[in-house]
C-alpha cells in the first residue's frame, strides 16, 4: 500500500526571520541602484572577458548569457551575497529532505523526488522513493501499453485518440511538454488537451473521434475542480451516447488524482486510477502520472529523458557553488530588476514555434507561486515580490507588442529562449533556423543598445535627409535602449533539455521566494472565486 503521507519533519523549515528590506545585503542592492548602473551600451562594449565569463552559466544542455543584464561586479557580488544571507540554499536543503515548506497546507514540496531515476532515495525518505518508483513504473507501463494500441475499449477496439481533460498544473506541463516534443509524437495515437469549460473546446476535439475508439484522461489532484469535473461529465455523456453505455465506461476512462477515494465515488476504476500525492504541487506535477498524456505521445523512454534532464538540473542546482549556478543566477537577475530596477513585469520571448505554449506553464508556475503579498509568517510584505509574467512567440511577438518594448513607457525584463540546433527535415530549415536565431540576437542587443540621438540623426543625414526633418524625426526614431534581457539556450529541443529547463525554471521561482519570504507552493487565491461559483451554482437562479 502506496501512502499518502511524506515522512515529513514536522518543523517547519525556518528561512531568515528578517524582512527582506532590513537586512544589510538588501539595503546595498538599493544604493547601488541609487547610484545607477552604468548603460548597456557601455556594460557591453566593457570587453573585459570576466563579465562575460561570469555572465554565462551551463548546465545539461541549456546557457544561460545574462551579458545583456544591467548588472556591474559590485551589483553581482551584492546579489551572490544576498543569497547568502537569505539562507537560500538551506531553504532548498529543507525541501529536498521533505521538510513542510508549505506550511498553509501543512504540505512538503518533493516534485524533485518525482524524477530521481529509478528508486534512489534521495534526502527525502525510502518510502518516497519507493512509492514514487512503483506508480512510475505502473504508469508507464499503461502509457506503452495505450500507444501501442493494445488498449482495448469497451468493444474490443484499439484506441486512437486520447483526451486529456484538466486544468491549471493538470494540464499546462503535459501540454506544453506534447507540444514541444511534437516530433517524437506517435502517429497512430493522438492526444488531445482540452481544459476550458465552454462546451466547443471539448466539441472540437469530441467531433473528430469515435467513441469506440476514445479514451478520456481525468485529470485532478483534488478531483473536485468545477471545470473538469464538467467536462468529465459531459465525456461520459457522449461515451454513453456513443454505444459505449455507462456500465462498460471503465475502459476508457482513467484518472489521475491524489484523493482515490473520490475518483471511486465516481466511479473510476482503482486499477485504472493513477496516484499522486499532496506534496505534488499542481504547477509541479508533470513528472508525475500527470504526465501520463505525455508518456502515451512520446513514449516512456523519452518520458525517462525528460525526467532525466530535470534530475541533472536539480543536481547542478545542488552542487555548483552559488556563482556558477544556473537558476540562481536566474533568480537574482529577476530579483534585481524587480525589487531594484523597479521593472514590474517579466516578458518570455520564445524562438522557437513548438515551444511557445511554455509561456502559459511558466506563467502559472512564477505567478500562482510567488503572487503573494505577505511573508511566509502571515506578516505583510513591504517589498514588492512575484512580476506580471508574460509572453509567447518572440519572432511573432516583434512583429506585434515589441514596439512598446522599445520604445513605451515601462522598461521590460525579457527571458529570450531559443534552440540552438533544430531537426525540421524540412530542406531549407537551416536557413529557418539562422533566421530564428539571429532575429532573437538582434532583438537583445536593439533592447539592449537602443540608439542615442546623435547616432540617431547620423543615421537621418546619412539617408539623405534635411537638417530640420532630421530634427523633427529624431525624437521618434531614437530608442532609450538599456532594457535588460537574459538568453537561454538549449543546445536541442529534445526530453532531456525541455526537463533541464522546466527545472531550472521551478529553482528560480524558488529561490525567489526564499529571498522574498514567501510560501510558494501555495494558491490560496484561487479560492475566493471558486467559492463564489459554487455559491451562485447552487442558488436558486
Ligand atoms: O488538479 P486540480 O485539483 O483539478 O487543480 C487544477 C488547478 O486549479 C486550481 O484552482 C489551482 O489554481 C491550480 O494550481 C491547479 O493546478
Amino acid at each position: 500500500m502506496i501512502s499518502s503521507k511524506p515522512s515529513v519533519t514536522p518543523a517547519i523549515a525556518s528561512p531568515p526571520t528578517s524582512p527582506p528590506a532590513q537586512r544589510p545585503t538588501w539595503q546595498r542592492l538599493q544604493r547601488l541602484a541609487a547610484n545607477g548602473v552604468p548603460h548597456l551600451r557601455e556594460l557591453l562594449c566593457d570587453s573585459g572577458a570576466r563579465r562575460a565569463e561570469r555572465l554565462h552559466w551551463h548546465a545539461a544542455g541549456i546557457t544561460l548569457d545574462a551579458t545583456h543584464q544591467a548588472v556591474t561586479h559590485e551589483v553581482l557580488d551584492a546579489l551572490l551575497a544576498l543569497a547568502a544571507e537569505s539562507s537560500v540554499r538551506e531553504q532548498a536543503a529543507a525541501l529536498a529532505r521533505g521538510e513542510i515548506v508549505n506550511p498553509t497546507e501543512g504540505r512538503a514540496a518533493l516534485h524533485v523526488a518525482l524524477r530521481a531515476p529509478g528508486n534512489a532515495t534521495g534526502p527525502w525518505s525510502a518510502d518516497i522513493a519507493a512509492a514514487v518508483h512503483a506508480e512510475r513504473e505502473r504508469f508507464l507501463a499503461a502509457a506503452e501499453r495505450i500507444r501501442t494500441q493494445r488498449w482495448q475499449g469497451a468493444t474490443g477496439e484499439s484506441i486512437t485518440d486520447v483526451v486529456n481533460l484538466g486544468i491549471g498544473g493538470s494540464d499546462l506541463g503535459p501540454r506544453t511538454a506534447v507540444q514541444a516534443l511534437q516530433a517524437l509524437v506517435h502517429p497512430t495515437v493522438r492526444v488531445h488537451f482540452v481544459s476550458n469549460p465552454d462546451a466547443w473546446t471539448l466539441y472540437r476535439v469530441l467531433r473528430q473521434c469515435t467513441p469506440a475508439r476514445t479514451l478520456f484522461i481525468v485529470q485532478s489532484k483534488t478531483f473536485t475542480t468545477a471545470e473538469t469535473l464538467q467536462l468529465a461529465a459531459s465525456a461520459r455523456r457522449w461515451l454513453a451516447d456513443g454505444g459505449i453505455a455507462a456500465d462498460v465506461q471503465r475502459a476508457h476512462l482513467l484518472a489521475v488524482t491524489a484523493a482515490p477515494a473520490l475518483a471511486a465515488a465516481q466511479g473510476y476504476a482503482p486499477e485504472h486510477t493513477f496516484r499522486i500525492w499532496d506534496w505534488v504541487g499542481g504547477r509541479y506535477s508533470v513528472w508525475s502520472a500527470i504526465g501520463l498524456p505525455l508518456a502515451i505521445a512520446i513514449g516512456a523512454e523519452a518520458f525517462r529523458a525528460l525526467l532525466d534532464g530535470a534530475h541533472a538540473m536539480d543536481r547542478h542546482f545542488w552542487e555548483s557553488p552559488p556563482a556558477r549556478n544556473l537558476p540562481l543566477a536566474l533568480a537574482l537577475l529577476g530579483v534585481w530588476n524587480r525589487n531594484f530596477l523597479g521593472c514590474p513585469t517579466h516578458l518570455l520571448a520564445i524562438y522557437s514555434s513548438r515551444l511557445a505554449t511554455l509561456a502559459h506553464h511558466l506563467q502559472q508556475l512564477e505567478m500562482e507561486s510567488n503572487g503573494k503579498s505577505v511573508h511566509i509568517d502571515g506578516t505583510p510584505c513591504a517589498i514588492d515580490t512575484g512580476p506580471i509574467v508574460w509572453g509567447g512567440s518572440g519572432i511573432d511577438g516583434q512583429h506585434a507588442y515589441f514596439q512598446l518594448l522599445h520604445q513605451g513607457r515601462h522598461r521590460v525584463p525579457v527571458d529570450f529562449i531559443g534552440v540552438q540546433q533544430d531537426d525540421t527535415p524540412l530542406p531549407l530549415a537551416a536557413d529557418h533556423q539562422r533566421l530564428v536565431q539571429l532575429s532573437l540576437r538582434a532583438q537583445a542587443r536593439a533592447l539592449a543598445l537602443g540608439r542615442d540621438d546623435a547616432a540617431t540623426a547620423a543615421e537621418l543625414r546619412a539617408a539623405g535627409l534635411p537638417p530640420d526633418q532630421v530634427q523633427a524625426l529624431t525624437p521618434h526614431r531614437r530608442f532609450a535602449g538599456n532594457v535588460p534581457s537574459n538568453i537561454l539556450w538549449l543546445e536541442a529541443l529534445t526530453p532531456r533539455t525541455l526537463g533541464a529547463l522546466l527545472a531550472a525554471y521551478e529553482h528560480k521561482v524558488f529561490c525567489q521566494a526564499a529571498i522574498w519570504r514567501v510560501n510558494p507552493f501555495d494558491q490560496w487565491g484561487v479560492e475566493l472565486g471558486k467559492a463564489i461559483l459554487r455559491q451562485l451554482q447552487n442558488s436558486p437562479a
